[in-house]
């Protein structure tokens, strides 16, 4: 089990800590590009946007229905207008007023001349080439007002927001076919470690398959970042120095898993201090304290623990931030949102703890969480088994079952 005493030659942060420090050694890659809408997705805007036109662009019905002007409304009681003319969304209104009448007007119909209430059909009455129209509506329902949700010149969206879903359809609302962006961040991933095979090929004696580079290349390009995959280097302190320093001209972050704990066989974080240095390399987190970041030759780097459930961890808190650092993104820490602890817990005061839970719905609707039985860092099945991370504040000791606790779903950390 990982102690958590500061060592003699490095000291434990926090994450917050963790993420000040990495923010110094980082900076948003300067180039853009023009892309089109459709290669846009979760790419990082370079510039504000500033809406060309308003949305919605000209005062519209927002129901089926009947279009009216409210001062030919009866004082009390419903009224009686004669039905005349019809206006379709996307036809013209030009020509067709609603002075002392009711238009009949469809979803998205551009108002008639005049015309500021849409009654909807399910609520009138027609009467020979007439409509009743029943009273209590109020001046402008049914209506949606040019601009009512940007106005022309309004800020729609700002620079370094990832773009999003919704972002790409507001875009096009806005008539706009494609974006400026940052360039993609290039992150460089390497597994270190004797005993690690590539899948795909026999395994020897005392050797396990190499996990973290699909974990590491999936989570990396889901960031957003362009993968340099180079591959499992050897547990050697020359040709690791010499490798890193390779990376290091090719991309904007070296990441790398394991060999960073400080034994004799951890070459990793020996490596880089030839090449470059360290910034911290113990972060109060479990699972995953060895975890390191520097420099090397000038490019940021980030020596992720060999576990892979520390691997995922550490990617998600801090690995995550620093791409979003370099991608000129404001880094987004999520919010857990509340669960109640189906389990009590005990650990150490000073650092965060995340445990591997499966959420039930509870009675109150707040959802229960239970934890996985296997707890050890190395036991990816827990992590394909369970729907989240809660965490655990540092201060805490003793957790009694029925705590409310943050709760973050992996698809909130791996957006
Ligand atoms: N005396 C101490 N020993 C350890 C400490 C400590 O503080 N003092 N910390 C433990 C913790 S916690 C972790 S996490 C590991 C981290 O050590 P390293 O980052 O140096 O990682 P390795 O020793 O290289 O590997 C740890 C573990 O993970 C397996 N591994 C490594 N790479 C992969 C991969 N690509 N795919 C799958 N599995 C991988 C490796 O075989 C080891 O079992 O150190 C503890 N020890
Ligand atoms: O911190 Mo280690 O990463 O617990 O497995």
């Amino acid at each position: 089990m990982a102690q958590l005493s500061a060592d003699a030659d490095g000291t434990v942060l926090t994450i917050e800590q963790a993420a000040v420090r990495a923010a110094e050694q980082v900076t948003a890659v300067a180039g853009t590009q023009t892309v089109p809408l459709a290669a846009a997705d979760g790419r990082v805007l370079a510039q504000d946007v500033v809406a060309p036109v308003a949305l919605p662009p000209f005062a519209n019905a927002a129901v089926d229905g009947y279009a009216v002007r409210f001062a030919d409304l009866a004082a009390t009681g419903q009224s009686r207008l004669p039905l005349s003319g019809r206006v379709a969304a996307g036809a013209d209104a030009a020509g067709v007023a609603a002075a002392g009448r009711a238009v009949r007007v469809f979803t998205g119909a551009p108002m008639p001349a005049g015309a500021d209430t849409v009654f909807m059909q399910e609520d009138v009455a027609l009467q020979g080439g007439a409509v009743i129209l029943p009273a209590g509506l109020k001046r402008g329902a049914n209506v949606r007002l040019a601009g009512e949700d940007l106005p022309r010149g309004g800020l729609a969206l700002t620079a370094g927001r990832r773009l999003q879903p919704q972002d790409l359809a507001l875009l096009a609302a806005l008539g706009l076919s494609e974006v400026t962006v940052r360039r993609r961040v290039r992150v460089a991933i390497f597994s270190t470690g004797d005993e690690l095979s590539e899948p795909g090929t026999a395994l020897p004696s005392a050797g396990i398959y190499d996990a973290n580079r699909s974990l590491l290349r999936a989570l990396a390009s889901r960031a957003g970042a362009e993968v340099v995959d180079l591959g499992i280097l050897a547990d050697e302190p020359e040709s690791l120095a010499t490798r890193l320093r390779e990376a290091a001209a090719v991309c904007d972050l070296i990441l790398t898993s394991g060999g960073v704990s400080g034994g004799e066989e951890d070459h990793v974080k020996a490596a880089v201090e030839r090449t470059g240095e360290l910034a911290f390399w113990r972060v109060a987190i479990k699972p995953g304290r060895p975890v390191a970041m520097g420099r090397v030759a000038g490019t940021p780097f980030i020596g992720l623990p060999g576990n892979p459930v520390a691997v995922f961890v550490t990617f998600a808190f801090v690995a995550r931030t620093v791409i979003a650092l370099l991608s000129g993104a404001r880094p987004a820490r999520p919010h857990g949102l509340p669960v109640r602890l189906g389990f009590s817990y005990k650990k150490r005061a000073g650092r965060r703890e995340y445990v591997r839970v499966s959420l039930e719905p509870g009675p109150d609707g707040i959802a229960t969480a239970r934890k996985h039985p296997r707890e050890g860092a190395g036991a990816l099945i827990s992590l394909a088994e369970t729907d989240g991370l809660v965490e655990l504040a540092d201060e805490l000791t003793s957790i009694a079952e029925g705590t409310i606790a943050p709760f973050f779903a992996y698809e909130m950390l791996t957006g």
